[in-house]
């Protein structure tokens, strides 16, 4: 475990290098593209700072592999081996971004035999950065984090996103989980709009839940290795163990909360991250110039 501490150092400092390209950018004009759907949007920075990160980190390990969020979007195999690998999400609310709504992080998780090693989520606006290590507790700014503890669900503030997707299916699917929970009744919902920030508010004790479906790997590997080092628990939507590549995900203060949100929340179909070659699109096509 220790043996990979210069590996998260290293994350670190280049995290906070590649925050200053998105802080520059946040402010400015920007070229907007689509990729899965009309609410899934990449930017040239999004694109540059995936860039800059994994050249970077290549430089000084050659050895390592990537899945990154940009270079699947843009026709990379995503393949999570047993070798060293660093799973990167540039800019992990993009929509947030475009919009200049103040939360966007970078998001880089460190793998080796399939089991994360290390999660870093730097929320750049809020200059807030989040990290934990296996076996080693989990920091915001190095402050020691610790879930709510939260058991009861009628007690629980609940994060979730209303996601990328725009089918009837998916759309019913998310707006009866938030009528389910608000019925329960637990109180109340929110969404920050980036699902690496979602979860690590469960790590802090802000809120006592998470829950999220249709995201991926990058999304969510760094932030689940957080909670869980807070002292809180991350399992599949359907309760069963979490599994980063199949795009459902509950972060709770406790296994209780964590159960109760699996009995009510319902998942439509996802394809896995590691098995949908189709999942792979454009790249994104320009949509607009503006904002
Ligand atoms: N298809 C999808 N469905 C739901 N959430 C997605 C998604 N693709 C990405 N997300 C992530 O979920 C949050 C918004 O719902 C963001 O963290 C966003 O990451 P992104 O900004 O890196 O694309
Ligand atoms: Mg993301
Ligand atoms: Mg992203």
């Amino acid at each position: 475990m220790a043996e990979w501490t210069e590996c998260m150092n290293f994350g670190i400092t280049i995290a906070r290098q590649a925050s200053k390209v998105i802080l520059e950018a946040f402010r400015a004009k920007k070229d907007v593209m689509l990729k899965s759907s009309p609410a899934d949007l990449v930017t040239e920075t999004d694109q540059r700072v995936e860039k800059m990160l994994i050249s970077r980190i290549r430089e000084r390990y050659p050895t390592h592999k990537f899945i990154g969020e940009e270079s699947v979007a843009a026709g990379e195999k995503l393949e999570l081996t047993d070798s060293p690998t660093w799973i990167i999400d540039p800019i992990d609310g993009t929509v947030n971004f475009v919009h200049r709504f103040p939360f966007v992080a970078i998001s880089i998780a460190f793998a080796v035999n399939k089991q994360t090693e290390f999660g870093i989520v730097y929320s750049c606006v809020e200059d807030k950065m989040y990290r934990a290590q296996r076996g080693g507790g989990a920091f915001v700014n190095d402050v020691p984090l610790h879930t709510s503890g939260q058991e009861d669900i009628t007690k629980s503030l609940v994060v979730t996103e209303i996601g990328a997707e725009r089918d009837c299916l998916a759309l019913c699917t998310m707006t009866t989980n938030i009528m389910n929970l608000l019925a329960i009744p637990i109180q109340g919902i929110r969404a920050v709009g980036t699902a690496a920030v979602d979860m690590v508010l469960v790590a802090t004790g802000g809120a006592d839940a998470y829950y999220h479906i249709g995201m991926h790997c990058w999304d969510i590997a760094a932030s689940a290795l957080i909670v869980t080092e807070a002292g809180g628990v991350v399992l599949d939507t359907d309760g069963s163990e979490f599994d980063m590549m199949s795009r459902k995900v509950i972060a709770a203060s406790s296994m209780p909360v964590a159960k109760r949100i699996a009995q009510v929340v319902r998942a439509f179909p996802c394809t896995r991250d590691d098995e949908d070659p189709a999942r792979v699109n454009n790249g994104g096509h320009c949509i607009s110039s503006g904002l």
